[in-house]
């Protein structure tokens, strides 16, 4: 196997550490033309379709690839920024301010960047592009808060395929999730506090996490376990009872049995019983894109109004909200032990050193 290129290799080098966040990627553009490649990479992974290959190169090819480019460039369009796609340009600035973060908190010295396991930036590209600034150790965090094969395992795949084609592997730590951290239960239950007290409280709290299909439950998955985890204690942090809310899960795709109950039905179901007004929180997504901007903020609201119910609220993603940067830091920072120290920052080194200078 044919090696990537290095940088060679010096003993006077100190080692250096990366901090790579991985997200799922999304098109460059909101077009049809833009949706094939992207589509096409992300339903040729195993990890997120499991079935025969060839039967499923088929399916693939021959109808998929030829209707739902057209049918996602057109959800894509509604949600578009000047930026770009709400997915990258959310990651890009959480890369920035997570850097900026760890910066304040004496780590200046990390190479910050974040990758995308399908489209650009590629994980090989950014590992090799750290590896070119000396970087050797490195740490990895999937921005999904629950582990599923199909969203932190492929990611993590990713990053370890890279690793195969290095000669000189850097160490690595890999961060599983991140479901049941007392910091961001407590980032998401003060957002959605924020919201009532702006807004008022609503009949309903409904936490829609995005599915899988239901055989990966039966075949060992925790991601099922992790979204009820994450609901229950953010509930907890609510003081909300069993009746206050519910969880389920959006997204399915194919026809094969997803994770239940599915959103819609839950809010078509909640429309029906003429419910006064629902509140839909995305507790499995840590920045806003496709599936919550336009499958819940805009289809989901359609389906229980529709079905007959009052007034529906979205309360976004943490996005860039400061405790939600500052718990991406924790995770991190945890993840540092024993391999870098935090350095006091430069102004505060430099107040000092006037300091001693005014004392002397
Ligand atoms: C939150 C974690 C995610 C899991 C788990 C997940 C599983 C999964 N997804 C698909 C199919 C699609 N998902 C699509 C979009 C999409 N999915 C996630 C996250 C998870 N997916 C995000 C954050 C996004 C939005 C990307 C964006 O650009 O904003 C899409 C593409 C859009 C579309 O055409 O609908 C597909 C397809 C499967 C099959 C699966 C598990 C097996
Ligand atoms: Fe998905
Ligand atoms: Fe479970």
């Amino acid at each position: 196997m044919p090696y990537l290129t290095e940088p060679e290799f010096r003993h006077d080098r100190p080692a250096r550490t990366g901090v790579l966040l991985v997200n799922l990627g999304t098109p460059e553009a909101p077009t049809a033309k833009a949706l094939r490649p992207y589509l096409k990479e992300f339903l040729s992974d195993r990890r997120v379709i499991e079935i025969p290959r060839a039967v499923w190169w088929f399916v693939l090819n021959g109808v998929i690839l030829n209707v739902r480019p057209k049918k996602s460039a057109e959800k894509y369009a509604t949600i578009w920024q000047t930026e770009g796609s709400p997915l990258l340009v959310h990651t890009r600035e959480q890369t920035r301010l997570l850097a900026e973060q760890l910066g304040q908190r004496g780590h200046g010295d990390l190479v910050v960047d974040f990758a995308m396991r399908y489209g650009a930036p590629s994980v090989e590209s950014v590992i090799q592009t750290m590896r070119a600034r000396g970087v050797d150790r490195l740490v990895v965090l999937p921005l999904y808060p629950q582990y599923a094969a199909s969203s932190s395992g492929t990611a993590l795949d990713a990053v370890f395929r890279t690793l195969m084609k290095l000669r000189n592997m850097p160490e690595v730590r890999t961060v599983r999730h991140f479901h049941d951290h007392p910091g961001y239960i407590a980032a998401l239950a003060g957002k959605i506090r924020a919201h009532w007290q702006a807004h008022g409280r609503p009949d309903k709290l409904v936490m829609s996490f995005h599915g899988v299909p239901r055989f990966t439950l039966d075949k060992g998955d925790p991601y099922h376990c992790e979204c009820h985890v994450t609901g229950r204690l953010l509930a907890e942090a609510l003081g909300l009872s069993r009746d206050d809310y519910a969880v389920c899960f959006q997204s399915r795709f194919g026809r094969a049995e997803w994770l239940k109950p599915y959103a819609f039905d839950v809010l078509r179901e909640l429309g029906r019983a003429r419910t006064r007004r629902v509140d839909v929180v995305c507790p499995g997504f840590v920045s806003d894109c496709l599936e919550t901007l336009e499958e819940i903020a805009v289809e989901g609201k359609e389906v229980f109004l529709t079905a007959g119910g009052g007034d529906y609220r979205y309360i976004d993603c943490l996005n860039e909200a400061p405790d939600a940067i500052a718990i991406l830091a924790d995770i991190v920072e945890a993840q540092l032990a024993g391999w870098t120290r935090a350095q006091p920052d430069t102004a505060a080194r430099l107040a000092r050193a006037r300091a001693l200078g005014a004392a002397g």
